[in-house]
Order: structure tokens, then C-alpha cells, then sequence
């Protein structure tokens, strides 16, 4: 047994012990009826109504901070925690969000045997088998000991992955570009132009990129010339290839010992974070295929899988280290892992990364003893979305940097047609049902809130033989990937999806995204409706609005729509001030500089924001 395995653990439910073979009600996932709308809803207030599942409490909510407060080292968001606990952040913090979220939840639930009142069923009577508990009355966790796939050596994979770009690809270059900061180099007009090393051309040339996108032009040589970068431009947008290329570009051209310290303690060069485990490990793959066939070595490293595994690959030396942040400290603190020898800080979703649930893990590793200051490394940060408070808290880490943004800082891409329907909570079922009936064989991405509502969303869909998987934060990460890879290869044409998905991945051919609730903030239905329409494709987004519970996003949706030219439905007029802090069309640099050193192409603006 891996000593780390202990402590790098999650929780393993009896109910959930099963790898992706999508949902069914007689496989036990404690679901005692359809009938419950109104069941599926009551739990706002806290108390676990679990209906025999036992495990994941009520205590989420305003009470979820009574629990454990979230200090998981691994950040391994498997591990159960509030309902709506999915991401793989480092430190825990997680109840110090804006809802209260909050592994409390752990503690509190457990179908009311904890005395809080809400469980309709009294688990004292409960004659199934109760985990063992440990020093602090949580349920033992079993080590961790999921090795995920090898990665693929296979060619045609791993030039495969991308999504080929559709109609309005071209399009992308009518779109305005601001760049602000000192000193901007000219963008480049093409791959061939860019100054690249022939094993980076061949990779983008067996991805099919014909051209970069206005964030590739951009940042290409923002980043070739030493520059730190915070990038801004929309979903499916080619973000990952604007840092990847000219990183892998450099590390070619100007290439450094690789270092491994005393008890394989790997030095990476290039240090990329992102929040969630699949993001990571889909950069990751990007990763390898740009750097393919050449001397560069890739590594990863997330949560909810068997740490000697990651540890051994990482103990070999990488010059690029994809990282979840729990994990990462996870091995920086057991130095396995040491920035000594870091070059490239990167940040994807990089507005998600210094929101308050994962600050504290980013600045414990750009203030770490041995990162390299900022001035002798290059940080670089990207996002569809980057709120101006956060641009603030982010110009600490960052040197002397560019701001580029392409189009308005947080729209919405273009090419997806959003629609709204008004229902009330009850009428959500039905209203879904019909959609997937009318869409039958089309590939559709499911949002809800919780992944209570995740697993029940997805047993009724599979109960209506439609093959449906589900992705969030209580599944194993055996059974996340397993699900991911069930959707993307078109096994399963549905993917039930907490937050977890709403960031990043890129998967082909998603038609539809439903908001089956909608989520609290505007940036966050931005990132979810992104899974589609993506790289000049059309894509749909659906999304269910509850005027008792959504009304709070009214004003910023509106704003979203006209931003995109799109209908706005009348229910969705009005709605007072949005809180969406928009800015003038093609983005703003909280900087305030002035026009002098911005680069604009494109269309002029129409419309303040
Ligand atoms: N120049 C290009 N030409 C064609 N396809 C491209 C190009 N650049 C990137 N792509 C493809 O576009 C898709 C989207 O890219 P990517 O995932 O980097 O988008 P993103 O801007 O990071 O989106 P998100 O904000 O959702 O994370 C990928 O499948 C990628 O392979």
C-alpha cells in the first residue's frame, strides 16, 4: 500500500462503486421514485432528505460550513462534501463561497441520523451496513487506487482529438481585438510565419489548423517575446494552443537541462493549472500532441487517482507539469515535485483559479520558497471570462503583462443560438423529457445544480431508455472518465454534468446544452453554454428558467443575449442592473491604459457595455 494512498483518499460510496454503464433505477442509486419534484427541491434548506442514500448530508447550504471546513489537502472534491463540491481545488475553502457551499454537508446529512431534522427516514432503524468511522466520525475512506489509461501512443488519437472547425471559422477574424499594456509585438498572421520549430509546425499541421485563431495570433508572440499574458477570448476560442504552442516553441528553441533533484524530485520547467481533473488531464493531451515526436516530456498530475503511479512518471523528470492544484501541493509538499526550475506559470480558467475557493493554492505556489519570482519566470493566464475584480487580485502574480482580449471580456460565443423556456420547478422533468424526445440521436450536455439532481436526472433519462452518463464530483474518477469518454465517443448521447463540466473540455459534436437549472452566475452560464458552438461550429444552448429561482441572473442573461444579437424572450426584459461587469465591446484592462499601446482589429464597437 502506497503510503500516500492513505491520505489521498476519497470517499467510496456503496452505491457508487460501479464504473460508467450509465444510469438505471434498479441499480440501487437509492432513488424511490420519479414523483419527487418536489423532493428534488427541498433540500435548499439544508437538511437530508437523502431518500436511502445515506452518505452525502443535508448540511450543505448556509449550514455546510459545520463540517469538516474543507482543509483536504488533495482537494479531492471526489470525497463527497456539499452538494455542489466539484472542483479539484487545493486547500479546501470551499464553504467560504458566495452560497455557503461547504463539505460540511459530510457531517451533516446522513438521512437525519445526526439529529437535524430533515431526513425523512430515521437511519436508527437502518439495519444496512454502516461505514467505519474514523478518529474524527467520518466515514473511513479507502485508498485511492484508480490508475487511469496510459495515454495514447496511437497517432491518429492523438491528432484526433480536436474538434474540426466549422462555418464561421473565418469569422473569427472580424472579431475586435484589444491588446493593452506596454510594448505589444505585432500578432502573427500565420502558423508558418510564426517563427516556429519544424516539429511544432508538423504537430499543427496534423491537428489541422490552418490558420490561428485571434488569440493564437496574439499570444504567440506575446509569449515568444518573454512577455506575461492575460488572455481573454471566447469559448472554444483555440485558448490552449495560444499558450501551448510558443511554450513548447521555447522550450525547443532555448531548451534547459532537465533536472531531477535527489529522490526524484522533479524541477518541470512549465508548471499549467486548471481547476477540475478532466480539464487537466485534456491539456495534458493537448500538451503531448504539440509536443509530439520531440524531446520534451509531459507530465500529470490530479486528483481521484492512485498517487505512486503519477508519482513515478513525475519522478522520471518533466519538462511540463499539468497539474490540479490539490495534487500539485500534494506533491510539492512531499517534495516530489519543487519549482526551482520554472520558467512558465500558466493558469487556465484562470478567473475560476483566483476566485476565493482556490486562491489560497495559487498563491502558495507562486509564493512558494522555490518558485521563481515573477520577474524571472512568465506567467501567463487565460479565460473566456475575467471580472474585473479579479483582474485586480491577478496583476500581483503577473509582470509588466499584456492584456489581450478578443471580443467582450465574458461574451458569449456567437455561434450558439440560446433559448429560453420559463417553467416552474415542477414543469423542469417534463419540459426535459420532451427536448431529448424532439432530439433524439443528437449529443446533449445536461447542467444541473447538485449532484443529487445529477444522478436522479440521469436514472430517469436511462429509465426512458435513453443512454445517459453522468459527471460530478461524488462519482469515482474511474466513473467520471468512463462517462466522459461514454459521451465523447457517442455511447452515451446524454451527459448529466454538475459544474464540474462547465469549464474547458472539448468534446466533439456536443449539439445541445441544457440549463436544466440555471447557474448563479452569468460567467458560469457563459462557460457551460461554451461546451458547444465551439471553433466557428453552430451549437444550441436550452436553458430552463425559473422565475422564483433565477430571477437574480434576469438582467445579466439579457445583457448576454443582445451582447450575442439573439432574441430576447419577454420574460427576460428588464430586470434592472445587471451585475455583469461588461466593458466596452472588445474587453477592458483594469489598468486603464489608454488606446496608445492597444491593438484593435476587427469591427468597431456597437454598443457599450
Ligand atoms: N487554429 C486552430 N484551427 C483549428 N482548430 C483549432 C485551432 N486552435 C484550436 N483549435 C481547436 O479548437 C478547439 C477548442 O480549443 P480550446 O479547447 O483551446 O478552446 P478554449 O478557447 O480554451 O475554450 P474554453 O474557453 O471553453 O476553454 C479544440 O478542439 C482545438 O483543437
Amino acid at each position: 500500500m502506497d503510503e500516500w494512498d492513505d491520505d489521498v483518499a476519497v470517499s467510496t460510496p456503496a452505491y457508487n462503486n460501479k464504473i460508467d454503464e450509465g444510469h438505471s433505477l434498479s441499480r440501487g442509486r437509492g432513488f424511490s421514485s420519479f414523483d419527487n419534484d418536489d423532493d428534488l427541491h427541498k433540500d435548499s434548506n439544508g437538511f437530508g432528505d437523502r431518500r436511502g442514500r445515506g452518505g452525502r448530508g443535508g448540511g450543505r447550504g448556509r449550514g455546510g460550513r459545520g463540517g469538516r471546513g474543507g482543509f483536504n489537502r488533495d482537494g479531492d472534491t471526489n470525497g463527497g462534501g456539499g452538494d455542489f463540491d466539484d472542483e479539484d481545488r487545493g486547500d479546501g475553502f470551499r464553504g467560504e463561497r458566495g452560497r455557503g457551499r461547504g463539505r460540511g454537508g459530510r457531517g451533516g446529512g446522513r438521512g437525519g441520523r445526526d439529529g437535524d431534522g430533515g431526513g425523512r427516514f430515521n437511519n436508527d432503524d437502518d439495519d444496512r451496513p454502516q461505514p467505519e468511522l474514523d478518529e474524527n466520525g467520518e466515514p473511513k475512506k479507502p485508498p485511492v487506487t484508480y490508475v487511469p489509461p496510459e495515454p495514447t501512443e496511437d497517432e491518429g488519437e492523438i491528432f484526433g482529438s480536436s474538434i474540426s472547425s466549422g462555418i464561421n471559422f473565418d469569422k473569427f477574424d472580424h472579431i475586435a481585438v484589444k491588446v493593452s499594456g506596454e510594448n505589444p509585438p505585432k500578432p502573427i498572421d500565420s502558423f508558418e510565419t510564426a517563427g516556429l520549430r519544424k516539429y511544432v509546425l508538423d504537430n499543427i499541421l496534423k491537428s489541422k489548423y490552418t490558420k490561428p485563431t485571434p488569440i493564437q495570433k496574439h499570444a504567440i508572440p506575446i509569449i515568444t517575446e518573454g512577455r506575461d499574458l492575460m488572455g481573454c477570448a471566447q469559448t472554444g476560442s483555440g485558448k490552449t494552443a495560444a499558450f501551448l504552442l510558443p511554450i513548447i516553441n521555447i522550450l525547443l528553441q532555448d531548451p534547459r537541462e532537465l533536472v531531477v533533484g535527489p529522490s526524484g524530485c522533479a524541477q518541470p520547467q512549465v508548471v499549467i493549472v486548471s481547476p477540475t481533473r478532466e480539464l487537466t488531464l485534456q491539456i495534458f493531451n493537448e500538451a503531448r500532441k504539440f509536443a509530439h515526436g520531440s524531446v520534451l516530456k509531459i507530465a500529470v498530475a490530479y486528483g481521484g487517482t492512485a498517487v505512486r503511479h503519477q508519482g513515478d512518471s513525475i519522478a522520471r523528470g518533466c519538462h511540463i507539469l499539468v497539474a490540479t492544484p490539490g495534487r500539485l501541493h500534494d506533491f510539492v509538499d512531499r517534495n516530489r515535485v519543487s519549482f526551482e526550475s520554472v520558467r512558465f506559470v500558466v493558469l487556465d480558467e484562470a478567473d475560476r483559479m483566483l476566485d476565493m475557493g482556490f486562491m489560497p493554492s495559487v498563491e502558495k505556489m507562486m509564493e512558494h520558497p522555490n518558485m521563481a519570482p515573477k520577474n524571472d519566470r512568465q506567467t501567463l493566464m487565460f479565460s473566456a471570462t475575467f471580472p474585473e475584480d479579479i483582474q485586480h487580485l491577478a496583476a500581483r502574480f503577473l509582470n509588466n503583462y499584456l492584456f489581450v482580449a478578443v471580443g467582450i471580456v465574458g461574451g458569449a460565443s456567437a455561434d450558439v443560438t440560446q433559448v429560453f423556456h420559463e417553467v416552474t420547478k415542477y414543469e423542469k422533468q417534463a419540459t426535459l423529457k420532451k427536448l431529448i424526445e424532439d432530439n433524439e440521436g443528437k449529443r446533449v450536455l445536461v447542467f444541473v445544480e447538485t449532484k443529487r439532481t445529477a444522478d436522479f436526472i440521469a436514472a430517469m433519462l436511462s429509465e426512458q431508455q435513453h443512454l445517459t452518463s453522468s459527471i460530478h464530483g461524488d462519482r469515482l474518477q474511474q466513473e467520471r472518465e468512463e462517462a466522459l469518454h461514454n459521451f465523447k465517443s457517442g455511447k452515451h448521447c446524454i451527459l448529466v454534468a454538475t459544474a464540474v463540466a462547465a469549464r474547458g473540455l472539448d468534446i466533439k459534436n456536443v449539439d445541445i446544452v441544457v440549463n436544466y437549472d440555471l447557474p448563479k452566475s452569468i460567467d458560469e452560464y457563459v462557460h457551460r453554454i461554451g461546451r458547444t458552438g465551439r471553433v466557428g461550429n453552430r451549437g444550441q444552448a436550452v436553458s430552463f428558467y425559473d422565475s422564483e429561482k433565477d430571477s437574480a441572473l434576469l438582467a445579466d442573461l439579457s445583457k448576454i443575449l443582445r451582447q450575442a444579437e439573439q432574441n430576447v424572450p419577454d420574460f427576460l426584459q428588464g430586470g434592472g442592473d445587471s451585475s455583469y461587469r461588461g466593458s466596452k465591446y472588445g474587453g477592458s484592462d483594469v489598468r486603464n491604459f489608454n488606446s496608445a499601446s492597444a491593438a484593435t482589429a476587427g469591427n468597431e464597437p456597437e454598443e457599450e457595455w
